[in-house]
């Protein structure tokens, strides 16, 4: 269990960083598996507080936060006079109104139809059927490449819609929705697995199957198979032979666990999706991961595990590779796993020979050769980070800090809001304090049965829980649409987590208001996640319901008085 993020320990996240990078460095020398050499020592599938990214970390740093910050909100200073003070009203009602209207004015979307994309017609009319009509950028530019058969790296922001991404290609290679579908009922001598999709978290996994079943509909959905760990594994191994999918969706030591027990047929597997791929290397998952990537798409007899890079055979598979944030141990995965892979972005599809060239991709990306703290390169956090988030922090003692995000829920109005800590205990306090105030709110944590999980995610989903109390487990990938308030009740240890935790609102050119709730100490934290991620955090009072942006100073001053 870490220990809590106090200020000393802020110091030895951010002070001695570079430590750490060494550290990292170290660990990294150790390679568990020629093909696996990028994996970092912490991170757990269901999501204790890690410090897997501080070795992924971005050794970058803008320079001109604020010209950055012009452009993205329209604001020209860090600086809050009196006479600026202004209300945040009108973005409350804003918040309210993104959710009323089914359409998105700020989507970003760019191809006119998804039928221009190349997509087989009987996908197409089945999406349109769901509601997806226009293909987001990501999408665009993703689903040619993937139809081209080639490898990808995929890197977008948060809710841009990077699932259909690569879900959409898939689905036209196999099953019903085929290009070619008359084919699809050839009976089958053996089942064997055409599709493999790795998250970390159950919670992904499962998210991820209900947008596979919701595109193949009623009659065809047990063509997909999850395989999460915490459910029951017979029941999955029997689902498994009787129904025969062609896609499983699963967490990376429930799949290697079938797989391992000879209950899984990948070898002539077309697709290996990795999903929240920079998670996917943390070095809990280095022995289930490095299965799959020897077993999925590995055809028999053409290779000795272990010894297939040196023999230069390559698995006949596409490799994909997903996430919002792309840190350079992902690039050099994708050299390691994929066959001459491409980074796909929002706009642009590259070679990865330009990504070493130029740099970092994103700020997280560092490059081999900057080992510098001092070597701070703008970063273009846009990449990551949705654009129509609005990041406030709130300067509180300890003991108010459930009270104040109390207040920045009514403040707010929001209907659906995410308040992230690091520790499960003072999670469940903060539940019973808040429930206590008339607050509709629930905890969702590892500690939970997988059942309890989703029973807390529907009702926060439906509308049931107001305020969802959580920690890393429910940061990444997680998309509830109606979020429109993320709270950090504690602070995440750095930029990565501190990005992924931000988009769970604002998704798919929603409005979200971010607000971090810390104590004095940590003020400086959050300014270096400003300047790391290239956004503004601006300081904010709660004052008669209302979110009062502040003077930074005086409010400072206020708190240590
Ligand atoms: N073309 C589209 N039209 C309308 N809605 C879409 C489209 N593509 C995706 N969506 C919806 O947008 C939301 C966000 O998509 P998704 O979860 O794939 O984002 P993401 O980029 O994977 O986010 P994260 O990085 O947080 O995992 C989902 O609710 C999805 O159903």
């Amino acid at each position: 269990m870490m220990p809590p993020l106090t200020a000393t320990r802020s110091c030895f996240l951010v002070g001695n960083y570079l430590s750490l990078r060494i550290f990292s460095r170290l660990q990294k020398t150790v390679s568990f598996h020629k093909s696996l050499p990028v994996f970092s020592k912490v991170g757990h599938e269901t999501g204790p507080l890690t410090l897997t990214s501080l070795g992924l970390k971005s050794e970058t740093e803008t320079t001109t936060g604020n010209e950055k910050n012009r452009l993205q909100h329209g604001v020209s200073t860090l600086e809050f006079p009196k006479s600026k003070r202004k209300k945040v009203g009108s973005n409350r009602e804003k918040l309210v109104a993104a959710k009323k209207t089914p359409d998105i004015p700020a989507a970003p979307f760019a191809a006119q139809s998804f039928s221009e994309l190349g997509l087989p017609p009987l996908l197409v009319d089945r999406l349109e059927k769901e509601g997806f009509k226009v293909p987001t950028d990501v999408q665009a530019a993703a689903i040619p490449t993937i139809l081209k058969r080639r490898d990808v790296v995929i890197q977008s922001y948060t809710g841009s819609g990077k699932t259909l991404a690569y879900l959409l290609p898939i689905l036209s290679g196999i099953g019903p929705l085929k290009e070619d579908s008359s084919t699809f009922d050839e009976p089958k001598i053996k089942s064997e697995i055409e599709a493999v999709i790795v998250a970390p978290s159950r919670e992904l996994g499962m998210q991820i199957v209900r947008e596979v079943e919701k595109l193949l509909g009623p009659s065809d959905k047990k063509l997909v198979q999850q395989l999460v760990g915490g459910a029951n594994r017979s029941r999955q191994e029997d689902a498994l032979k009787k129904n025969k999918p062609v896609i499983v969706v699963g967490t990376p030591g429930r799949i290697a666990e079938i797989s391992t027990a000879g209950k899984l047929h990948t070898h002539s597997c077309r697709y290996l999706v990795l999903d929240e791929v920079d998670e996917l290397l943390a070095f809990n998952f280095r022995e289930d991961m490095h299965r799959i990537l020897e077993h999925v798409g590995r055809r028999s007899g053409t290779g000795q595990q272990g010894s297939n890079r040196s023999q230069g055979w390559q698995p006949e598979r596409q490799t994909i590779m997903v996430s919002a944030t792309v840190p350079f141990s992902v690039i050099r995965a994708a050299r390691s796993w994929a066959n001459d892979p491409l980074l796909v972005q929002a706009k642009s599809v590259a070679t990865l020979e330009s990504v070493s060239s130029s740099g970092p991709i994103n700020f997280t990306g560092t490059t081999s050769n900057s080992s510098s703290s001092s070597n701070y390169q703008k970063l273009p956090a846009v990449q990551s980070l949705p654009p129509n988030l609005q990041h406030y922090f709130f300067v509180t003692r300890k003991q108010h800090k459930v009270d104040a995000l109390r207040r920045c829920v009514h403040a707010l109005d929001a209907k659906s809001s995410i308040a992230f800590m690091n520790h499960t205990k003072q999670l469940k306090d903060a539940v019973y304090k808040l429930k206590a105030r008339g607050i509709k709110a629930a905890e969702l944590h590892g500690d939970l049965s997988k059942l309890a999980r989703s029973t807390i995610l529907k009702k926060f989903k439906d509308g049931e829980v107001r305020v969802l109390l959580t920690n890393e487990l429910s940061a990444r990938g997680l998309d509830v649409p109606e979020c429109d308030l993320v709270v950090n009740l504690e602070l995440p240890t750095d930029s990565v987590h501190y990005a992924h935790r931000a988009g769970r609102t604002g998704r798919l050119g929603r409005k979200g208001t971010v607000v971090s709730i810390c104590e004095d100490p940590e003020v400086y934290v959050v300014k270096k996640l400003q300047k790391q991620l290239g956004i503004l955090i601006r300081g904010c009072d709660f004052t008669e319901g209302k979110l009062l942006v502040t003077e930074e100073e005086k409010m400072l001053k206020s708190v240590r008085q």
